[in-house]
């Protein structure tokens, strides 16, 4: 599990006073990490171009040029002409040794981007619009300095936003490069030390990055044990019952020792699988529910005010979001909510915290969740998207590890089953939501199909290899 941080800046600054390093080392230091990683990376024979703009990002760049110059072929091309006070001493120090400026952009083998970096806002001009656009058709391996120019601090991205394949960033990692805007742009990451241990650089903060390696498996230790030592999952079965089944089988691999559909008669005439059981209410020994995949209108609101009247953990997802009766259950205290952003924005409208369309949700995602958990500090939400994002009262964590495979009907039954099942196996609801979704996440990427290919019934046969 990684920090996350809003902005850099205030940790910086703790650098300068209370650590008693300048502008110059940390700069220094962001350099020589970039230079590590390109001299551990690649062979000296590779033609390097450095584009820089006039900040302090650009600084960065110029010293890198500076630091490689000697041993690679590099090359600085001054899309804007220095002008910060680090930006200045870096092209001085630069021209002492000659480091070669050209004049366009060319093809090289590694191409860095140092345009812009956390300064950045607003729009570009035609003329760096146009350069962009350049870089980002060069054939070269590409690196961002810092963040890919055109990402602002919001993690909203300029119209035209450099596309790295990895982005070499300072000191500790920032969320913004974690909105799901920018994950066509950052490629892979790596956070450089800026001349003292990240660990020292980083302070207290409520934001995580989850790591796959965090993972949690509900393996059995207990062997004297029998199917009851594992909960009981009972799956509400709506109008769409396909939707259902593929929850119950997820939570039944996932290791719950029972897994029940609960629904009206005339789905037992449906071809249920034999591994699942069928009943008109809940289980006596239920330990959790899932409902609101596949609910449709098939239940009043009164109905799964029947079912739901108990203290049993819960998950709730589809449907759900936008039933009157969804008022009630966020006064629950073992909650999870799974919806996406369309059901996001409703459930922010019926909870009257929010009149917002889908598009604003996705400009601020962090800023939603947020308010959200701080209105209803019992449940814990999950925000769909690429990138997933967990809050449970003052404590949010995003997953960064699922890709475009999981875009596909069905996924998300998976992901409540998968919940689910550790709920009903006793985990509180933040860490069954946080496993449950690792988990889900693992499942695509394990997954070795074209990636067009990934279906659900291919993520709940994985679940026994995770
Ligand atoms: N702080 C530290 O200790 C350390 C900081 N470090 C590094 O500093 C970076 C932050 O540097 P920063 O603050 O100088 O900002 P930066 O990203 O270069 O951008 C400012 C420039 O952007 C420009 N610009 C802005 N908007 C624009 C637009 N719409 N369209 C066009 N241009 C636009 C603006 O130009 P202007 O408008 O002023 O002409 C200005 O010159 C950070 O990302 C990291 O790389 C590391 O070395 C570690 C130590
Ligand atoms: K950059």
């Amino acid at each position: 599990m990684q920090k996350l941080f809003e902005e850099v800046g205030s940790l910086d600054a703790r650098c300068y006073e209370e650590f008693f390093l300048s502008e110059d080392i940390l700069m220094e230091h962001a350099a020589q990490g970039m230079a590590s990683y390109i001299k551990n990376n690649f062979s000296n024979n590779e033609k390097i171009i450095i584009a820089v703009g006039s900040g302090n990002n650009g600084a960065d760049g110029i010293a890198l040029a500076r630091l490689l110059h000697g041993d690679y072929n590099v090359s600085l091309f001054f899309v804007k002409e220095p002008k910060s006070h680090m930006a200045l001493l870096q092209e001085k120090r630069a021209q002492a040794i000659n480091v070669p400026i050209i004049p366009k952009l060319q093809e090289c083998n590694i191409f860095v981007d140092a345009i812009v970096g956390t300064g950045f806002d607003g729009e570009f001009n035609e003329k760096i619009t146009t350069v962009l656009e350049k870089m980002n058709t060069l054939e070269a391996f590409k690196i961002a300095c810092d963040v890919p120019s055109g990402l602002k601090k919001s993690g909203e991205c300029a119209q035209t936003t450099f596309h790295a394949d990895t982005t070499l960033t300072m000191g500790a990692l920032k969320k913004s490069l974690f909105l799901d805007e920018a994950k066509d742009y950052i490629g892979k990451i790596e956070v450089l030390d800026l001349g003292i241990s990240r660990k020292l650089y980083e302070t207290q903060t409520n934001w995580h990055l989850l790591d796959l390696d965090d993972l949690q498996l509900p393996l059995r230790a207990q062997q004297n044990s029998y199917k009851g030592s594992f909960g009981h999952l009972a799956v509400l079965c709506g109008e769409k019952p396909g939707a259902c089944v593929m929850s119950a089988l997820a939570g039944l691999r996932f290791g719950a020792g029972l897994v029940t559909l609960v629904g009206y008669e005339n789905h037992q005439m449906l071809n249920i699988p034999h591994s699942l059981m069928y009943a008109h209410a809940l289980p006596s020994n239920t330990t959790a529910i899932a409902c609101g995949m596949g609910l449709g209108v098939e239940f009043s609101d009164n109905e799964l005010r029947n079912f739901l009247d108990n203290d049993l953990a819960l998950i709730i997802d589809a449907d759900l979001f936008s039933m009157e009766v969804i008022l009630e259950l966020l006064e629950r205290k073992n909650i999870v909510l799974t919806p996406h952003p369309k059901e996001f924005v409703s459930l922010l409208k019926i909870t009257e915290l929010a009149d917002i369309s889908v598009e604003e949700l996705q400009k601020k995602r962090f800023f939603y969740v947020e308010l959200f958990c701080k209105a209803y500090p019992n449940t814990t939400l999950l925000l769909k998207g690429a990138n997933v994002i967990i809050g449970s009262d003052n404590d949010f964590f995003i997953n960064p590890h699922g890709s475009s495979k999981l875009a596909k009907g069905g996924s998300g039954d998976v992901l409540s089953g998968l919940i689910g099942s550790l709920l009903a196996q006793g985990k509180s609801p933040l860490d069954a939501t946080i496993h449950g979704s690792l988990a889900h996440t693992k499942l695509a990427q394990n997954y070795t199909g074209a990636d067009f290919s990934l279906t659900p019934e291919d993520l709940i046969q994985g679940i026994g290899n995770l």
